[in-house]
């Protein structure tokens, strides 16, 4: 079987990948703190009753407190099962009382049923102020949201912006992201050319 092809674009994600996880130092605990309760806060300014969010991988921002609050205010929390690689995510029903199975690359979901979240929280490595972002290069986020009619959110620390993430024909900029220094609302569609 023929290898895969790697574009150029595939490279410069790559490269920025690299970059991005030698530049990823432990934000602190109270960074942390900050960006969950503004997440919590744009989470709760919307109907949304069942969002999925995602359990941590090393390195990343701990969701679970964010899981946990969210669950207690009566809203369904969902978490992403990792599918083989070339399919959407699929999404299963958290509680506080979920026991988290291990699944691929490292991640974990809970055996809860499936279902179909109306708002998204999107991880990144690396994202921008147009919106666009990097991930692990599985290409789950951009396949998942490609299929879902939902509202997405992504979630990082401000340390992550860079001036422009590598843009590929799949990519969907996120409308809105949430870091420790506050709300990004990225949807230049209102603004003229000249900005
Ligand atoms: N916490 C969390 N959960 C998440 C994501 C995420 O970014 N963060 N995902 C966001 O999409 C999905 C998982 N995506 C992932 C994609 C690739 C690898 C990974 O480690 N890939 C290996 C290569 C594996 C291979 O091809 O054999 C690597 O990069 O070394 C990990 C997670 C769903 N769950
Ligand atoms: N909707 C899609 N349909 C077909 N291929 C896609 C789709 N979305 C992404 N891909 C392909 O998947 C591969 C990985 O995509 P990319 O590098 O953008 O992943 P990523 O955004 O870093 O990862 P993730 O979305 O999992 O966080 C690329 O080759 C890309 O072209």
């Amino acid at each position: 079987m023929a290898a895969p092809q790697i574009s150029d674009l595939d490279l410069l994600k790559k490269d920025l990948r690299l970059k991005m996880a030698q530049l990823r130092q432990a934000a602190s605990p109270d960074d942390e703190a900050v960006l969950q309760k503004f997440l919590l806060r744009e989470i709760r300014a919307r109907p949304a009753r069942k969002i999925a969010a995602v359990w941590p991988l090393a390195g990343e921002v701990d969701l679970r407190p964010l899981c946990h609050a969210l669950s207690v205010s009566g809203r369904q929390v969902l978490l992403p099962e990792t599918t083989r690689k070339g399919s959407p995510l699929i999404f299963r029903r958290w509680t506080p009382a979920s026991i988290m199975v291990a699944g691929r690359f490292g991640t974990s979901h809970p055996e809860g049923e499936i279902d179909i979240p109306d708002l998204v929280l999107v991880p990144f490595l690396a994202f921008d102020v147009f919106g666009y972002r990097l991930g692990y290069g599985g290409g789950y986020y951009d396949r998942t949201l490609a299929m879902l009619d939902v509202t997405a959110i992504g979630f990082g620390f401000a340390g992550q912006q860079v001036d422009r993430v590598p843009r590929g024909p799949y990519d969907i900029p996120i409308p809105t992201i949430v870091t420790e220094r506050g709300i990004i609302r990225t949807d230049f569609s209102k603004i003229t050319m000249k900005d």
